[in-house]
């Protein structure tokens, strides 16, 4: 994500000034909210992502991560808001973005009775491409499933199942690719894998907006997006995000650490307190508060640490509106 604005730097080589180059956004919406039934389901979301940037986007359940990426991709029409999408309208030139965009959805619709060749064969027709057979074989091939491409979809594994939605979603070249929870119950291994194909395809230049709650997947992020209650509460690196928070953070390691949590979460200056592995993690704004929080407990070795990012969020979700309560 970017400000988007050109701005003057110092250059390193001259120490003159020089206009830094506009960033290249392919994703530029501002402002976007979404109603069902009398409630807001996404509240003025604005989001920035730079050409062959891969944009984590976490939140709660039902914080209006799908919802926003509906919108983003012309599927959904936003009740308020605008933007573009590699350049196009948001709202008059859907039906264009549709066809640049790939989108893999949290229940992807593979045919389990069709083999991960025919899949994708089908997924060639829907798009209408030529070079149907090559495009078909690159996929297989560039996705490493050229070995298992007469196997039946039906008897693939969860995270073979994933690659071959990946495939199918990228099948038409998409320059944007929207991932909706793409390794949800998918093991460590495959998950591990699905990502690096991820980063390979941004390397190739492919924009990745993908939603996740998995903690270790955001850090594999260029900069993350936290929506909660369908409003954006941060974004930007992940080093940004926690600095942004003005959370500090007390690691506490030694014996019975980890059973310390309920005794020092609610004291004065203490946001939160959480057992971690054999640790305890104490958060809030001001660090001598929580030295002081934690001070009686001297068994206890403390040490500052930096704030996990599951710290992080789960702070702003605190202090984050609950958007429930349908309006009257
Ligand atoms: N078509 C719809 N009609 C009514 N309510 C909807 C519709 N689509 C989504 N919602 C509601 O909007 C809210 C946001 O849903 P959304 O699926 O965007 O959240 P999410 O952040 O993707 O959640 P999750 O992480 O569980 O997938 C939820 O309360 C959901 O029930």
């Amino acid at each position: 994500m970017s400000s988007g604005e050109a701005s003057a730097v110092p250059s390193e080589a001259s120490g003159g000034p020089r206009l830094r180059a506009e960033p290249d956004l392919v994703i530029d919406v501002r402002g976007l909210t979404k109603r069902f039934g009398g409630r807001t389901v996404v509240d003025e979301v604005s989001l920035q992502v730079a050409r062959g940037s891969i944009c984590g986007f976490l939140g709660p359940n039902g914080s209006g991560k799908t919802t926003t990426l509906r919108m983003i991709c012309g599927l959904l029409i936003p009740d308020a808001g605008e933007g573009e999408v590699l350049g196009l309208d948001l709202r008059r030139q859907r039906g264009a973005i549709k066809g640049r965009v790939g989108y893999m959805t949290q229940k992807f619709g593979l045919f389990s009775d069709l083999t991960i060749a025919e899949n994708l064969e089908f997924f060639a027709r829907v798009h209408g491409l030529d070079r149907r057979r090559e495009r078909v074989a690159e996929a297989l091939e560039g996705l490493g499933l050229a070995t298992r491409s007469d196997q039946l979809a039906g008897k693939l594994s969860g995270g073979w199942k994933q690659r071959l939605a990946l495939a199918a979603a990228v099948l038409h070249e998409p320059e944007i690719l929207l991932l909706d929870e793409p390794t949800a119950g998918v093991d460590p291994q495959a998950r591990r894998e699905f990502w690096d194909q991820i980063h390979d395809l941004a390397q190739g230049g492919m924009t990745v907006l993908v939603s996740t709650h998995y903690m270790d997947e955001a850090e594999r992020c260029h900069e993350i997006a936290y929506i909660a209650y369908g409003r954006m509460l941060a974004r930007g690196t992940i080093g940004e995000v926690v600095a942004g928070s003005g959370l500090k953070a007390l690691m506490g390691e030694g014996p019975g650490a980890d059973r310390l949590a309920s005794r020092i979460e609610g004291r004065p200056g203490v946001a939160m307190a959480a057992p971690f592995g054999t640790a305890i993690h104490v958060c809030g704004p001001d660090i001598a508060a929580l030295r002081a929080a934690v001070a009686e407990f001297d068994t206890v070795a403390w040490h500052e640490a930096r704030p996990s990012l599951e710290d992080v969020f789960i702070h702003l979700m605190r202090g984050a509106e609950d958007n429930s309560v349908v309006a009257a």
